[in-house]
């Protein structure tokens, strides 16, 4: 027996002279138990143990029929969360003692060996996580007894579900913002629950977001944190008398400050009198300085203020502007502003033209370079509109249509048998799209001679491999007429072992979630942009090989009742 080692650190029951294994911590939500699957679940599995056909080896498919938000392209992920589930599946006594009291006419040998179950039988393989990945391809190919793996499908399912979702999403957004945008990920507060909240950070740094306001998830995953200030902050301040501790030593620690304020208000009426501002503001909102002068005095060294809470281009940039000064005069560097409302692209561009003018006028060194942040119901289609008018945002702020999966709320994904002791099996449907494709099977990505992957190809788990520079008969799996020859010049076979059950094939490891966002953003930027645009994209292709066609087709007609004409 291998030794365990817990990732975490602990080394349990390690003896001389054994392998050392890696043994996955459990899930990151403690939620995600062998409980966590539907009821049919335990009912099949029941009813295999009562046939004594429990123990059958059987091969599922986990994959998904369409790509989702009207794309051509979907991002795995939720891997390393079904490792976890499936190398920590063990039912405690009082699990068991539930499923009696729900499952009463079940007899007692079932839960007898539903508590002595684990998933050192199941091998598992998959697509490494943030992949770009294709319908009908399987994701994961999980083996095992066929109760078992049964119990693990509703799981896996919703681990993988709007893990991909939400990755996806977030992908589709750092396509559409260009890579020298920075996305910062603001969905906690409106995501479905804090299950919805910290997944939904963990899978838009992995889709290529830059940062989180979730400071949980920050701890757990180690996304970088960010965030600015909320309205609240400003309207809960009624004017400049409220600061009592009004110094500041300067950002060298030589001098002192003793009347910050003051040099603030010295900056605001420069500002109102300077020609080339020409004039477009008078009194500010005082309570709107107070509150900027606070928070400048809180972080002098990362000063940032959310500008519309009464008016910015009247008050708010003004404001932000003299404390900008006043903190430039003592050394100090501010970080930018916030919009959380109005026309975004017209505002963005008049506050930088208010900047830009500030540095010139006053001899301010990159004054015109501070960072616009803007937040508001942002989306694809809104930042693509933003892009098209032209705009001076440097970082978006994205929450609610981003974590909620706004355009498309669910990824569909499907869990089916397509072997059992050795007997490829296939689930039929009147809608060909929904048909299985059978048989334990290796998947391959070809890749032409401009770089790009050309299409995926499903094999027998027999076939010989594609092989580069030899031309393979690619088969769309259903539709007879489609059907192309692929000479290609590097083949990637996709699925690779995560969970080696009791053969010895090795384990690929799992990558950190830095590593996984590397994955994903190199996968993104291999693509043929034509599969990647927003309008109309092309689809991607995914094939079967000629053998496996034909065998597809048997097997439906063999399965098919016909049908009499009366
Ligand atoms: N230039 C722009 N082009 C397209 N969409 C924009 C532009 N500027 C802002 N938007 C979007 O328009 C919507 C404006 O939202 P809304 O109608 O609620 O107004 P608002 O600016 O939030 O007003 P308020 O907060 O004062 O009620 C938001 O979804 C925002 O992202
Ligand atoms: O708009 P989202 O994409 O969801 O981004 C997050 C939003 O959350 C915050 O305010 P909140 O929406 O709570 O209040 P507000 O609309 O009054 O600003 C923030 O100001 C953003 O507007
Ligand atoms: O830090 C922010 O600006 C923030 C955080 C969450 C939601 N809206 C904004
Ligand atoms: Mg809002």
């Amino acid at each position: 027996m291998a030794a365990v080692v817990n990732a975490n650190g602990s080394d349990a029951g390690k003896t001389d002279g054994e392998q050392t294994m890696l043994m996955p911590p459990p899930p990151t939500n403690p939620m995600v138990t062998p409980l966590l699957t539907d009821l049919y679940q335990f009912t099949m599995a029941y009813a295999y143990w009562k046939a004594g056909k429990h123990q059958d080896r059987a091969v599922f498919d986990l994959y998904f029929r369409k790509n989702p938000f009207g794309g051509e392209y979907t991002v795995f992920g939720g891997l390393e969360e079904c490792i976890r589930f499936l190398a920590n599946f063990k039912f405690e006594e009082n699990e068991i003692a539930f499923l009696r009291s729900v499952m009463p006419t079940c007899e007692d040998g079932f839960f007898q060996y539903l508590q002595a179950i684990d998933c050192a039988k199941v091998e598992v393989y998959a697509i490494p996580e943030g992949s770009v990945v294709f319908p009908k391809v399987p994701l994961m190919r999980i083996e095992g007894p066929v109760a078992v793996v049964q119990l693990l499908e509703t799981p896996f399912v919703n681990l993988v579900n709007y893990a991909s979702l939400v990755t996806t999403n977030a992908a589709r957004h750092r396509f559409v913002a260009g890579k020298s945008r920075t996305l910062l990920e603001f969905g906690l507060r409106r995501a479905q629950g804090p299950d919805g909240g910290i997944s939904a950070s963990r899978y838009c740094y992995m889709g290529g977001f830059d940062a989180t306001s979730n400071v949980a998830a920050g701890r757990l995953f180690g996304i970088p944190l960010r965030g600015t200030h909320s309205h609240a902050f400003v309207s809960s301040y009624m004017g400049l008398d409220e600061i009592v501790d009004k110094a500041l030593l300067s950002h060298d620690g030589l001098n002192m400050c003793e009347d910050f304020i003051s040099l603030v208000r010295s900056w605001l009426i420069k500002l109102q009198r300077a020609n080339s501002l020409h004039s477009t503001f008078g009194e500010t909102n005082q309570s709107e300085l107070a509150a900027f002068t606070s928070y400048a005095l809180a972080f002098p060294n990362s000063f940032l203020a959310l500008v519309d809470t009464y008016d910015v281009m009247k008050s708010g940039l003004p404001n932000f502007c003299a404390v900008a000064l006043a903190l430039s005069d003592l050394g100090y560097k501010a970080i930018g502003i916030r919009l959380d409302s109005g026309d975004l692209a017209y505002l963005s561009i008049e506050v930088r033209k208010f900047f830009c003018a500030i540095e010139k006028e006053f001899g301010v060194p990159n004054f015109g370079k501070m960072n616009i942040t803007a937040s508001n119901d942002l989306n694809e289609e809104t930042i693509d509109a933003l892009n098209k008018q032209g705009h001076e945002i440097d970082n978006f702020g994205i929450g609610t249509y981003l974590v909620t999966c706004y355009a498309q709320a669910a990824l569909g994904c499907v869990f089916k048998l397509v072997e059992i002791n050795n007997q490829p099996r296939i689930k039929l449907s009147e809608d060909v799209t929904k048909v299985s494709i059978p048989c334990k099977k290796r998947c391959y990505r070809l890749y032409g001679r401009e770089g790009y992957p050309l299409v995926d190809i499903m094999t027998g788990n027999n076939e010989p491999p594609p092989k580069v520079g030899e031309r393979i008969l690619c088969r769309h799996p259903f539709i007879e007429s489609k059907r192309a020859y692929v000479v290609p010049q590097h083949v990637e076979e996709l699925l690779k072992c995560y969970s080696p059950g009791d053969s010895d094939k090795p384990r690929a490891e799992l990558p950190s979630l830095r590593e996984i966002r590397e994955r994903c953003m190199h996968h993104l930027e291999q693509m043929r942009p034509d599969h990647m645009r927003i309008l109309n994209p092309t689809p991607y292709k995914v094939s079967v090989s000629a053998k496996l066609y034909d065998f597809i087709h048997f097997l439906w007609l063999n399965e098919a009742p016909v049908g009499e004409l009366q």
